[in-house]
């Protein structure tokens, strides 16, 4: 049964058109996968739906009647919610209390604090053991966070509940949780939108999708019906041929050492870490998060003045104690978290791009305006930056095409190591192929070391040469050639270095 159809939305901000014809059926007990490029609508319509933004035109239609939410609490009222993709919390609250906020609204209306705190803890035991609820969600990583967010969502007993892209944040135990979960309300009735640029996911948890392109509908697909053809869908999403990915082949690498660390130690977060990167390598770091893989990556970058390593560049002894003396050096950071590291939100794709410059080199008197604005737009169309221009303020770029420019911002400097935090992350699957293949490139052509920590295993497995598995702040495995698997990463990723354990996953898998 059909619960919601959203027809013809259109919704324009200023002169961008978000959604010149957006449509999507919801069906009772059903999980509809919501995919598209970067900036093609998604976020938008889910804020339609949800009550965050009026339609220009269009209609929606739930459960038989038109409606028009003029906020999330009349949607939510309804029983449409949404768990936000950048986070809704109250900082200042425990876990629980975030979660009982929501209570208030719904039938469970003023319950006492032990039957809040039981529901809560109930609720998230199913997706981690040992969470503690009484601890301040200022106190949680981004990955808790999220498990908060969408457990206070579900806490709402919705009819239809948007995840829009929740898995970004989330391991990929968390992950698999999730789904589980999710297949358990779709059983008893919920109807779920879910987002998600990781094609895995979507073949794993959908029933049907619906793929939006530059703000309208270019198609559909009921698993049931039609089967599931990954590859027809990554063409319908990226509207190219070129559906394969650039697996890249790793070939044996005979040129230097570039970077070589040894008995790197930082307080009682990273221990004893060694490891060397080769001219033109790409080194992925990976593990479960919060294993010190992001701390790794401050490190190198020279964000730690208590920092004791033995590090080489070149043959060339050096120290990583401040940021501006590893950037001299050629150390590069692209930093994970684009809203608080990464942009100035208020201000231009151009201005964000032109920062960096003036923060690393002495700049001539008069600023070389048209070059830098060349530059600017290449890295735009390079990247594939959905925007009618460069002085466009990040603030009103989707969530991926903000994570393009924190990445494309760095690519003009003169770098000897490019460390990248989880680039790809919210970079849909073409635009992500495209990053990718010239972050290769410029490794391969220009001898650049690239240290890649990925949060996706998908992109440890495709694009590196070699990767390392961090555990509780220590390197416990390195994986080469053909060993850089799903099965081998997620293995070391548990700290599981028994091979009998490896080579039981290994069977189950086929
Ligand atoms: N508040 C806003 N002001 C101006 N433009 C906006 C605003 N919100 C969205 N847009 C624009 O509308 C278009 C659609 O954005 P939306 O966030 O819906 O994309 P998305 O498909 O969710 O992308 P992503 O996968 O990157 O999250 C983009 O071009 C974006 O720049």
């Amino acid at each position: 049964m059909v619960i919601l159809e959203a027809k013809n939305i259109v919704k324009r901000f200023g002169g961008v058109t978000a959604l010149s014809d957006g449509n999507i059926v919801c069906r009772e007990g059903k999980i509809t996968g919501l995919l598209g490029t970067n900036g093609s609508g998604k976020s938008t319509i889910s804020k339609i739906i949800t009550g965050v933004y009026l339609p220009d035109s269009g209609t929606i239609t739930y459960y038989g009647q038109q409606v028009s939410f003029r906020n999330p609490i009349e949607a939510k009222k309804a029983g449409i919610i949404m768990a936000f993709q950048n986070l809704s919390l109250i900082p200042d609250l425990t876990v629980w209390q975030n979660v009982v906020l929501s209570f208030e609204k719904t039938k469970k209306g003023f319950l006492d604090n032990q039957s809040a705190k039981k529901i809560t803890k109930e609720l998230i035991d199913s997706f981690v053991e040992g969470f503690d609820i009484e601890r301040k969600v200022v106190q949680l990583n981004s990955s808790e966070k999220q498990i908060v967010e969408i457990v206070k969502a579900i806490s709402e007993e919705p009819k239809l509940l948007i995840l829009d892209e929740p898995t970004a944040a989330l391991e990929q135990a968390q992950a698999q949780a999730l789904f589980k979960y999710m297949k358990k309300l779709a059983a008893q009735g919920t109807s779920i939108i879910f987002t998600s640029h990781r094609m895995n996911e979507i073949m794993e948890v959908c029933d049907d999708i619906v793929v939006f392109n530059n703000g309208h509908n270019v198609g559909s697909v009921d698993f049931e019906v039609d089967g599931r053809n990954q590859k027809e869908i990554v063409k319908m999403i990226t509207g190219d041929i070129h559906t394969e990915d650039i697996s890249h082949t790793r070939t044996e690498n005979t040129k230097d050492i570039q970077l070589e660390i040894k008995n790197l130690q930082y307080e009682n977060i990273l221990h004893d870490i060694q490891f060397s990167v080769k001219k033109g390598e790409v080194l992925g770091i990976g593990g479960l998060q919060g294993q010190g893989q992001t701390e790794l990556m401050l490190a190198l970058a020279g964000n730690y003045k208590t920092l004791q390593a033995e590090v080489h560049l070149n043959k060339e002894k050096i120290r990583l104690n401040t940021p501006a003396n590893t950037i001299r050096k050629g150390i590069f950071l692209v930093p994970g978290d684009r809203q608080t590291e990464g942009l100035m939100m208020k201000e231009s794709i151009y201005h964000n791009m032109l920062m960096p410059k003036f923060a690393l080199k002495r700049q001539p008197f008069f600023i070389p305006e048209k070059k830098y604005r060349k530059e600017c737009e290449e890295i735009v169309k390079l990247l594939s930056i959905k925007t009618d221009s460069i002085d466009t303020k990040a603030d009103n770029l989707s969530g991926g095409n903000q994570q393009k420019i924190v990445v494309g911002k760095w690519l003009p400097f003169d770098i000897k190591v490019l460390l990248l935090s989880d680039p790809a992350k919210g970079v849909d699957i073409g635009a992500k192929r495209d990053m990718y293949q010239f972050i290769l490139k410029l490794a391969r052509e220009k001898d650049i070391s690239v240290i890649l920590y990925a949060s996706d295993n998908d992109e440890l497995v495709r694009y590196c040469d070699n990767v390392l598995i961090m555990y509780e702040g220590s390197i416990v495995k390195r994986l080469s050639g053909d060993a850089i698997n799903n099965v081998n990463i997620t293995a070391a990723s548990l700290n599981l270095t028994k091979e009998e354990e490896v080579e039981k996953d290994e069977c189950k898998e086929h």
